[in-house]
């Protein structure tokens, strides 16, 4: 079982405090004159990715009190516990076994004393022989043409985890073309519909529980549309599969259990790219790339399970996070990817990070007394320099930020790449040590400026700097390198959860809103105005009721 240490009982903690109040003020500049070494103590490589964290507020004091606080809240038990196969994930009585399902070792992993190895290698296998079949064309759709089209039906972790996979390996695409259908707006699946022919269209619909509004919604209606064409049910099994650990609900929504992709209670939904899940993965890229892929995370994580702590990259990712988010305040984290084909990157690692940490009861079901999952968000890299970085630079928040790239681009084209990565080196050099007011007085004399313009401009001019930024440099963005980016963050959450307190693994958070809009969904038909709810609630609904 997990401990359940409030971290700031800890020693660590407390030094890390006082520490803190000595260190106020420092600036990486200075840290960086001091010590010519900065950048090979404080980086590490593994295998093709290279993590800079030097440009960090640390120093080898605050380095090696985060240690010692993920040691004393217990994170080398977790790690193991986690591993191992216990039941991890208290409240909903489950072990958290995401890394069975890239267990590439295949070494035996027990849940309730049952070796889980078997059940993952035979999905694996289902998913070969299926995805081959479709690939080659062999599989054929009702009126005997082969596949052209994946649409892929989910939401949250049915959806991203994929979604973000098939667009950053996109250079490993075949001729299948993928479409994901998340949002129960309804213009989500009517576009979709629009660009697919329902003789060659294949549907995963994907959900753990095969209950989920919006997916069951969605599938539904892409039945009807299918069947509109097709006329006839028992041609559903041809163009609809489904991805799920409910064999009862899949039946009977027409689909053949042999086209079923199973996966398990212990793969939870943000963490399930891994699993079934991963189906239209395989489509699109074929399984031998899904294969680097889950090999990638395995390398990962034996890493994670068996490097020391101070040369661990998920565990230096996560305190060092946590030095900012509890010591210095900071509340919200920036991942920024050089690298357009990483578009979605920062979105499911938006579900990844705060469905898991965005929690304020502990593991012993108290109210937290100090700050828990930080708000994740970002863009692509260079986009995002010309709308928000701004802020960033110069106003008034403490953003953390991770800068990844490619040193190989997949597309060689003029000098675009030194182009980009120009910006991805220079962002970093720009956030730690900033403009000094010397420096751009310098500049504006240089520029002709008179003493009133410079007087003037000068302290908009200047950039505090000072700024913690990681920079992640990795040789190419092969299925191996993300597998291992995409699993060395799902570690990062879990030890940040572990010194916490908090689980990290089920997601209550979401259930209010699903309730309410079940009691409310029927309360739209018919005209008669609505009485029960708050007054702004009843104004919104009898307002939508007169506008429609
Ligand atoms: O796969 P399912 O059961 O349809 O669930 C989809 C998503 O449903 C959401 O409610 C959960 O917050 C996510 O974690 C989950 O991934």
């Amino acid at each position: 079982m997990l401990p359940k240490i409030n971290p700031m009982t800890t020693n660590a903690w407390e030094k890390l405090e006082d520490y803190y109040f000595n260190f106020e003020g420092t600036h990486m500049k200075e840290i960086f004159e001091k010590d010519p070494e900065r950048f090979q103590k404080y980086s590490l490589e593994f295998e093709d990715i290279l993590v800079d964290f030097s440009k960090n507020i640390v120093d080898d004091k605050v380095r090696e009190l985060l240690v010692e606080l993920a040691r004393e809240c217990g994170l080398r038990e977790a790690i193991e516990s986690m591993f191992s196969g216990e039941k991890i994930n208290a409240t909903e009585n489950r072990a958290v076994l995401h890394v069975a399902l890239r267990n590439r070792s295949n070494t035996p992993v027990l849940v309730d004393g049952k070796d889980v190895m078997p059940e993952v290698n035979a999905v694996l296998d289902q998913m070969k022989a299926f995805s081959e079949k479709v690939i080659s064309g062999e599989w054929k759709g009702y009126t005997g043409k082969a596949i052209t089209d994946v649409v892929n039906i989910g939401i949250g972790g049915s959806d991203l985890g994929p979604l973000m996979v098939t667009e950053a390996l996109k250079p490993y695409k075949n001729h299948l073309n993928l479409h994901f259908v998340s949002n129960v707006d309804g213009t989500h699946i009517a576009e979709t519909l629009k660009k697919v022919n329902p003789e060659t269209t294949l549907f995963i619909v994907a959900s753990k529980t095969f209950t989920t509004l919006e997916t069951m919604t969605n599938a539904n209606t892409a039945r009807d549309w299918f069947l509109n064409a097709a006329k006839d049910e028992s041609f559903v099994k041809k163009h609809f599969v489904a991805v799920s650990t409910n064999e009862k609900e899949v039946a009977k929504f027409g689909i053949d259990t042999k086209n079923m992709f199973r996966f398990w209670n212990w793969v939870g939904g943000r963490y399930s790219l891994w699993s079934a899940i991963g189906l239209s993965i395989v489509l699109g890229i074929g399984y031998e790339n899904y294969i680097s892929l889950l090999e990638g995370a395995h390398a990962m994580d034996k890493h994670f399970r068996n490097s020391e702590f101070d040369k661990n990259i998920p565990v230096i990712l996560a305190v060092f996070g946590i030095w900012y988010n509890n010591f210095f305040g900071a509340e919200t984290e920036a991942i920024l990817p050089y690298d357009q084909y990483m578009h979605r990157f920062s979105a499911y690692f938006q579900q990844g990070n705060m469905e898991s940490n965005g929690k304020y009861v502990d593991r012993n079901g108290e109210m937290v007394e100090y700050q828990t999952g930080p708000i994740i968000w970002g863009e692509p890299g260079t986009n995002g320099q010309h709308a928000f970085y701004q802020l960033i630079h110069q106003g008034t928040k403490l953003i953390p930020c991770d800068f990844i790239a490619a040193a190989i681009n997949h597309n060689k084209v003029g000098d675009h790449q030194q182009k980009l990565l120009a910006n991805f080196f220079a962002q970093p050099e720009a956030l730690m040590a900033g403009k000094t007011e010397e420096q751009v007085v310098a500049e504006l004399k240089a520029a002709g400026k008179t003493e009133e313009e410079i007087a003037f401009l000068t302290p908009f001019k200047v950039f505090p700097g000072n700024v913690p930024t990681n920079s992640i440099l990795v040789k190419k963005l092969t299925p191996h390198v993300l597998g291992s980016l995409i699993a060395m963050y799902e570690h990062k959450i879990f030890v940040q959860g572990i010194i916490w307190n908090i689980f990290s693994f089920d997601q209550w958070g979401v259930e209010l809103g699903k309730q309410l809009a079940s009691a409310i969904l029927p309360e739209l038909s018919g005209n008669e105005p609505v009485v029960g709810h708050d007054v702004s609630t009843n104004g919104l609904i009898n307002a939508y009721k007169k506008m429609r």
